[in-house]
Parts: C-alpha cells; sequence; structure tokens
C-alpha cells in the first residue's frame, strides 16, 4: 500500500470496459492515455474475464498506475485485488458484505460500495469510518453500460438525498463519485447541481467508462473532462449574483435590451396559453413562437436571444419537451420552467420531476401550490392548478421558494398577492468535496408589492403569462447581463400592468384586454421610475 487513503483524489475516476474499444486500441492504451491527461483513479472491471486473464492484466494496468501515482482499484474480485495486492476493491450492494470484505482486505486497502438510497447510506454510517471509504452515488442517468440496471436513474436530486444523508449521518470520511450516464454534455450541470442542502459538501468526483474507454482519442478525452472538472463555473447561461442593485435603472437598462435584441421565445405551453401568451409576448417586444416540434428544437436554440418557456399546464410529448430541454442547454440559452399543476396528481408530478432531472433551468416560476409543494413543504396535492387556499404566511413562502432555487440552482419565482423570487444560481459556480457553504435560508431573496389585486388570480393563465414576460426578459439581455435583474424585471412590469389594468377593467373579461393594453404602454413608455410596484430585500 503506498497511499494514504485521506489522500486519494476521487475527481476523474476511470472505470474500464474492455467491450468497448475502439479498433486499433487496447485496454492499456486507453488508460495510459487516461492517466496521460487526468484521470486519478482506475477501477479495472471485467465481467466476462477469466481469472487468470484478469490477475494477468490487473497487473499490467497496476504497473501503468503505479507510474503515474494512481491507485488502482478492482471491480467485485476480492480474491484478485488480494492476490496482486491492489489499492482497493469495488463491491456493489448484491456483493459481498461490507463487514466481510473489510475482514479480508485489512484496514488499509480503500473500500468501494455501490450505493443509490439513503438507507444505504445509514448503513454504512452505523459501521463506521473503517468501513467504506468511498461511495459511487447512481445510477445517475440511464446508460447503456450497465447492462440489466436494477435501479431506476436517480438524477442529480436522487443524488443529493445520498449527500444529505451522509450530512444527516455525520460519515464525514466517506468521499463520494457520480455515476452513470455522465458525459461531458451533463458534467458541469450535475456537479453544479449536486450539493447537499446544509451547502456543505458536493460531489468528489465523477466516475465513467464509456468517454474515455470508447474514445477514439483518449488523451483529447480525458483533457477534455479534466477541463470540465477544473473550470468550476457552469455558464449555462450568464449568471451574476448581483441582484443588490434593483433599481428602476435596471428595469430600464433590461427594458431597452429586450427592445433592441427583440427575443425569439419558443413556448411549449398548455392550450388554454397558447394565444394569450403570443399576445404579452408582442406586448413586450418579443416575439412569440409556439411550437412543439421535436426537429426544430436546435434549429430555434440556436436563435439569438432564443428563450424557450416550458409550462407543463397540458404537454407535449415527454421526447419533445426533453429534446428542448437538451437543445437550449447545449446552446446555453435561457429556460424559463412552469410546472402547472405540479402536485395535482402523481401522473403530472412525476413529468415535471423528469423534466427537472434533464436539465437546467434558469427560472422557475410557479403559484403558491406549485413552490410549497416542490420545495416538499406541504404533501397536500393542488386542486388542480389553483394557488394555495390554506393557512400560510410570507414567512413560509419566502422559505419554499429558497428551497426552489437553491435545489434547482435557479432563480425561483412564486407568484400571489406578494410575489418572491429567490436566486439560487451562485453566479454558475460549482465545487467538488465541499459546497459553497450557504444553505437556502442564506441566499438572496426580493419580494415585490403592489397592493392586492385578486383579479390577477381570478383570470386563467395570468401565471403561464408572467412566465412569457419572464422568458422574454432573460433571453432579450445581453449575455453578459444579470439575469436576477432580468426576472425581477419582469415580474415588476408584470405586476405594475396588473395593478393598472386592475383600475381600467370593469371585470375578469376586459381586465385580459386591458392587461395586454398596460404591458405595452408601460413596456413602449419605459419609465419605470414612475412604476408603482415596490421591491425589498428580504433578509
Ligand atoms: N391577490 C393578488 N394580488 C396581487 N397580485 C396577484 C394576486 N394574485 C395573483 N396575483 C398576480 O397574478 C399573477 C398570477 O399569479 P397566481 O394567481 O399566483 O398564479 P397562477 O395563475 O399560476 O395560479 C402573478 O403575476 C401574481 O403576482
Ligand atoms: C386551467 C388550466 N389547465 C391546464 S393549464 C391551465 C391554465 C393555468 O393557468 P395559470 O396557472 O396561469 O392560471
Ligand atoms: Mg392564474
Amino acid at each position: 500500500m503506498v497511499f494514504n487513503k485521506n489522500d486519494v483524489d476521487y475527481s476523474l475516476y476511470l472505470v474500464t470496459d474492455s467491450s468497448m474499444l475502439p479498433e486499433g486500441k487496447s485496454l492499456y492504451s486507453q488508460v495510459k492515455a487516461g492517466l496521460e491527461n487526468g484521470v486519478t483513479l482506475v477501477q479495472l472491471r471485467e465481467k466476462d474475464i477469466e481469472t487468470k486473464d484478469f490477475i494477468r492484466e490487473a497487473v499490467e494496468i497496476q504497473k501503468l498506475c503505479r507510474e503515474f501515482n494512481v491507485p488502482l482499484i478492482i471491480n467485485d474480485r476480492i480474491d484478485v485485488a488480494l492476490a496482486i495486492g491492489a489499492d482497493g476493491v469495488h463491491v456493489g450492494q448484491d456483493d459481498m458484505p461490507i463487514p466481510m470484505v473489510r475482514k479480508l482486505v485489512g484496514p488499509d486497502m480503500i473500500i468501494g460500495w455501490s450505493v443509490g438510497f439513503r438507507h444505504e447510506v445509514e448503513t454504512l454510517a452505523q459501521w463506521g469510518p473503517g468501513m467504506v471509504d468511498y461511495i459511487g452515488v447512481g445510477t445517475i442517468f440511464s446508460t447503456l453500460t450497465k447492462k440489466n440496471p436494477k435501479k431506476a436513474p436517480m438524477g442529480p436530486q436522487g443524488a443529493i438525498d445520498v449527500l444529505n444523508a451522509l450530512e444527516d449521518n455525520k460519515a464525514d470520511w466517506c468521499r463520494t463519485v457520480g455515476i452513470g450516464g455522465l458525459h461531458p454534455v451533463n458534467i458541469e450541470r450535475v456537479l453544479y447541481q449536486c450539493v447537499s442542502s446544509n451547502g456543505k459538501r458536493a460531489l468528489d468526483g465523477i466516475s465513467l467508462v464509456s468517454d474515455i474507454m470508447a474514445a477514439p482519442d483518449a488523451g483529447a478525452a480525458t483533457k477534455n473532462l479534466r477541463c470540465l472538472l477544473d473550470n468550476r463555473s457552469y455558464k449555462f447561461v450568464n449568471l451574476g449574483l448581483k441582484c443588490e442593485t434593483v433599481l428602476s435603472q435596471t428595469y430600464k437598462e433590461v427594458v431597452n435590451q429586450v427592445t433592441s435584441n427583440r427575443p425569439l421565445v419558443q413556448h411549449m405551453t398548455n392550450k388554454v396559453h397558447q394565444n394569450f401568451g403570443a399576445n404579452v409576448t408582442l406586448a413586450v417586444g418579443s416575439s412569440p413562437i409556439m411550437s412543439e416540434v421535436k426537429e426544430e428544437v436546435h434549429e430555434l436554440a440556436q436563435i439569438p436571444h432564443s428563450a424557450l418557456l416550458l409550462n407543463t399546464g397540458s404537454v407535449a410529448p415527454l421526447d419533445v419537451l426533453r429534446e428542448a430541454i437538451t437543445a437550449y442547454n447545449k446552446e446555453k440559452r435561457p429556460i424559463v420552467f412552469d410546472p402547472v399543476g405540479y402536485s395535482a396528481t402523481e401522473t403530472r408530478k412525476l413529468l415535471n420531476d423528469t423534466l427537472l432531472s434533464h436539465g437546467q433551468f434558469t427560472c422557475i416560476k410557479g403559484n403558491t401550490s406549485e413552490i410549497l409543494s416542490l420545495a416538499k413543504l406541504t404533501k397536500e396535492k393542488m386542486k388542480g392548478v389553483d394557488a394555495f387556499t390554506g393557512q400560510i404566511d410570507n414567512e413560509m413562502i419566502a422559505q419554499a421558494t429558497r428551497v426552489v432555487a437553491y435545489t434547482y440552482k435557479t432563480i425561483a419565482v412564486c407568484t400571489g398577492e406578494y410575489d418572491f423570487i429567490a436566486d439560487g444560481t451562485f453566479g454558475g459556480r460549482y465545487y467538488l468535496s465541499s459546497g459553497p457553504g450557504l444553505s437556502a435560508k442564506d441566499i438572496p431573496c426580493v419580494t415585490i408589492h403592489n397592493g392586492s389585486i385578486p383579479i390577477m388570480g381570478e383570470i386563467t393563465a395570468s401565471g403561464c403569462s408572467l412566465g412569457s414576460t419572464i422568458a422574454c426578459c432573460v433571453g432579450g439581455v445581453a449575455p453578459e447581463s444579470n439575469l436576477f435583474d432580468a426576472v425581477v424585471t419582469a415580474v415588476v412590469l408584470y405586476k405594475t400592468a396588473g395593478k393598472l389594468a386592475s383600475t381600467r377593467c370593469q371585470g375578469n373579461g376586459s381586465f385580459n384586454v386591458q392587461l395586454l393594453d398596460a404591458l405595452y404602454q408601460l413596456f413602449h413608455e419605459n419609465s419605470p421610475e414612475k412604476w408603482s410596484t415596490s421591491l425589498e430585500r428580504l433578509s
């Protein structure tokens, strides 16, 4: 044993698979290219191989790893690990029980365990620091590498649950690597999103197979992965942790930018909202396109200043929604997500959770019911798409908004008489091992108010149309702009228009028309110093 277990670098953990080597490459050459370019840990995983051949291969790879001072872990085969004096073993839930493994391998060998659930973390915590050194947290996304997966993909939220369980059970010795379906396209997002709720713990690294093993140029592939890990800044859209300078000057600047850039806002939205949302988009100086066609999402996402409003009120097929998220994330264009009726039925909740685990959203907007249930602060099912009607104070709404912002690393908006807006983006920064140190209660949150305007809640698609307005503002601002300011501007503009319309209308029917007129007027006048809506920053 040449390693101090505490000093192991888990950041880029290569797991081998000789069944996917490209032509002309060997297991040895791929591992070597990986080691030369930043792999920090290697696991030899050979499923269908004679013991004699496994040993021969293991000895060769061990020699190579030692040249690079990188530990070698053997998958499953404790006998092989012992025979060659490997640095560690990795076992799954269905393999030999961990206490027996520890008894066989002694105190110094690294033991890794595949973990997907909270109760497994509780077990390892009860065993104490002498048993499991690290866990492979997964499966995060579905993967072809695992032939017969027994677990459904857990998504980043499942990984966060595991990190929380480690914190709750004070298993501070145990390191973590995310595993399953991790590729350059999603690694930054996973690292960005997977932080324990107390802000203390992030993943220690990622573990992957195909992106190195199957790469025609494994060196270049590893270099690219290393870059993603070392970047620590996930610029899916430009984000800054500002928000203290939200004044009329800021609103004016946002409106100016939307005016000059005239964003194209793709709506994937419910049938009720289609027409009104397109008109609201036009009223605030932007171009709507209502499209649910899978084949065109990539083309639309590539248009400068495009933005996507994804509203699940009545939904397009799941594969279309997923493709749209993939496209806008790939192009680093903003997505506003409106999980209408999130907890009304189990089906709706599952659909929204699936989408939430599929990508990164710039803003998540909901009414009090949606935000409270997303924050898991109520177990009550929503009545259709209605806002919460039970007892609730502003402190609880602020908490729920912050929890949603923090959990999804997004800008969360909760609507109602008071609108709450929280910034959980951390300026796009991500962490390895220890998190940002802040929890949900510490992140910036503002509330905006313009008196009670009950009629705003009494027309359908009023919340959906705030979603359109937000999408126009985040799509329309210049790339270097602060998106929190853009979201706040949209919410303040919309509330001001609602107030104005409520004084001009004669009832629900004419309110709709007046709301469009007011939005158009306020946007084009662009004199926010006259807007009546107030903003307060919460501590
Ligand atoms: N009582 C109210 N006073 C002032 N504004 C309200 C009130 N109820 C709703 N709104 C505004 O109406 C819009 C829709 O909010 P809400 O009714 O909460 O959402 P949804 O339509 O999604 O159920 C938001 O812009 C919100 O600020
Ligand atoms: C009634 C209804 N049903 C499905 S979507 C929808 C519109 C919801 O609009 P909002 O949440 O903005 O009031
Ligand atoms: Mg409404």
